[in-house]
């Protein structure tokens, strides 16, 4: 049984992606009073806050993904517009389950059950941050998930796939270095960590069908929701 080790190389890689991940944080100050009763508007404002705030870092880690930038400027778009909903829900679901201060967690998740959101859009929404929760990530491996995640070669309307697998491929041998040293006990742990990426994908429809719902009650979003998800 050959040895498991990292490449300098992949040492080097892993630093930039995991820089690029740290380096935007969403404000955490979701509850600023945890006791006040909020109405569904004030939730829902929130929520887009948040959303918003998520999409900027998004774009910021995107940015520092290397190689990223030298691919083709309309599938960079492509990808980002592509992979927006999945890479935020990976990122919501790890600031979810990460140790939030006491209480926050709850509060936040009353927020999001309160924010007028359609109960058949927050079962799936909890289950999967439930289920990346379990997952006990640590920090490189979400950032490299993510990184893989928005690097998806078969995205509408990427044009040069090829160039995007050249660069999600060795994210994906890296993270599964990384899933037989972090979790040796665990032989089938990177094959549940590719499992979650299956789950994100259906919660791309629940997403749309979401947001469709919103603008038919004509909820207001800002102008990078709007951008990102071709809303008028
Ligand atoms: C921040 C947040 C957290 C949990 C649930 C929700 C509904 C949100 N907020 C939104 C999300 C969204 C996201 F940001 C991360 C995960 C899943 C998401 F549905 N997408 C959008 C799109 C337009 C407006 C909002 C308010 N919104």
């Amino acid at each position: 049984k050959e040895k498991v080790e990292i490449t300098k190389e992949q040492e080097a890689l892993m630093k930039l992606i995991v820089e690029a991940y740290n380096k935007h944080q969403i404000p955490q100050d979701v509850t600023k009073q945890l006791v006040r009763f909020y109405s569904t508007e004030e939730n829902f404002l929130l929520l887009t806050e948040i959303a918003t705030s998520q999409v900027q870092v998004l774009v910021e880690f995107t940015k520092n993904i290397p190689g990223f930038l030298s691919l083709d400027h309309e599938d960079q778009i492509a990808l980002l517009k592509g992979s927006a909903v999945e890479a935020m829900f990976l990122r919501s679901a790890q600031v979810f389950s990460r140790k939030m201060p006491k209480g926050h967690t709850e509060v936040l998740e009353e927020r999001i059950r309160k924010s007028g959101i359609s109960e058949e859009f927050i079962t799936p929404l909890f289950n999967f941050y439930k289920s990346v929760g379990e997952l006990h990530m640590v920090l490189e491996e979400q950032a490299l998930l993510t990184a893989i995640t928005i690097l998806t070669p078969d995205r509408p309307y990427v044009k040069d796939q090829q160039a995007v697998e050249r660069l999600q491929e060795p994210m994906v041998n890296l993270l599964k270095k990384l899933c037989v040293l972090q979790h040796p006990q665990e032989p089938q742990y990177f094959a549940r960590l590719l499992g979650r990426l299956t789950e994100l994908r259906t919660l791309n429809h629940y997403h749309a069908e979401m947001l469709t719902s919103w603008r038919v009650n004509d909820h207001k979003f800002t102008p990078l929701l709007c951008e990102i998800w071709d809303v008028q």
